[in-house]
């Protein structure tokens, strides 16, 4: 049965970070623990078993919980978060992880320049490496595709914290390719992919359309942010009609949300929730 972690949202979540969007006086605190519940109702309606992190109501944008963990099979690796405010997330996070049994795996920093090849080409590829940048990641630059993980880098996270990840994730048989992005904050806000692995984007927002090698464009911003419930279904914002539609004449089934106080805060679908499934 597939799982997926969640967390309730922060009372204070309008105090969330916002970095590519104006800041937004209208975020209802109570509206936004609503529209969570509906997508908790929704997830659970698609057979997805629920473990809630216990909540941290400090921490304003702690329910976009998909930044503080990246699940691969039975691996749950915890991420570095690159805005220091949100850094202390995934403290409960990796617990609710560990007591479900995964096997937790914390990132680490690049290997000591003494420990690497000493060959002459060790040190010609250490040469490109900022081998002092600090190992950076959010679970929202990481869009899985296959047995490709995608990392988007430049904004929450660095290069390091990519190579990181590849290095975590060694032996699971996923292979780890970093992206450029500058447009949007994570890479999820710009693209995400439907079940067949078609990657979804609005173009406008996309750093490089050309680097997909099988991208549809959507028609509005929100449509750009899915979750694949399964083989046919997806989980989209319902401010994206025009965008849901293009997905069922391709034979998809919708399921259309309202979560209009997460995107306030620069959240989407994808970021209230990690989703574990007995496939990955
Ligand atoms: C794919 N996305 C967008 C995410 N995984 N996370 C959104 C985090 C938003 C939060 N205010 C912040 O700035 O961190």
């Amino acid at each position: 049965m597939p799982r997926a972690f969640v967390r309730r949202p922060s009372p204070r979540l309008a105090e969330g970070l916002v970095t590519h969007v104006e800041r937004s006086d209208s975020v209802d605190a109570g509206r936004a623990l609503q529209q969570w519940e509906a997508y908790c109702a929704a997830l659970t309606t698609a057979g997805y078993a629920l473990t809630e992190v216990p909540p941290s109501p400090e921490h304003p944008d702690s329910v976009f919980v998909e930044d503080a963990l990246v699940v691969v099979g039975d691996l749950a690796v915890v991420t570095a978060p690159g805005a220091p405010e949100r850094s202390d997330e995934v403290t409960g996070v990796r617990l609710a992880a560990h007591d479900l049994g995964l096997t937790v795996v914390e990132l680490t920093e690049e290997p000591a320049l003494a420990e690497q090849s000493t060959s002459a080409e060790g040190q010609a590829s250490r040469a490109g490496q900022a081998s002092t940048e600090p190992a950076h990641l959010d679970g929202g630059d990481v869009l899985k595709v296959g047995q490709t993980l995608y990392v988007g880098v430049g904004g929450r996270t660095t290069s390091a914290g990519a190579r990181a990840l590849d290095r975590a994730v060694a032996g699971t048989g996923r292979t780890v390719t970093a992206v450029p992005i500058a447009k949007t904050l994570h890479l999820k806000s710009q693209v995400t992919a439907l079940p067949d692995g078609t990657v979804v984007g609005y173009a406008p927002l996309v750093d490089d359309v050309s680097q997909w090698p099988h991208f549809l464009e959507v028609p509005e911003p929100e449509g750009a942010h899915v979750i694949a419930l399964g083989e046919q279904t997806v989980l989209m914002s319902d401010a994206a009609p025009r965008s849901a539609q293009l997905f069922r004449s391709r034979g998809l089934e919708v399921v259309s949300l309202d979560v209009s106080e997460f995107v306030k805060v620069e959240g989407c679908v994808t970021c209230l929730s990690v989703r574990l499934h007995p496939w990955d």
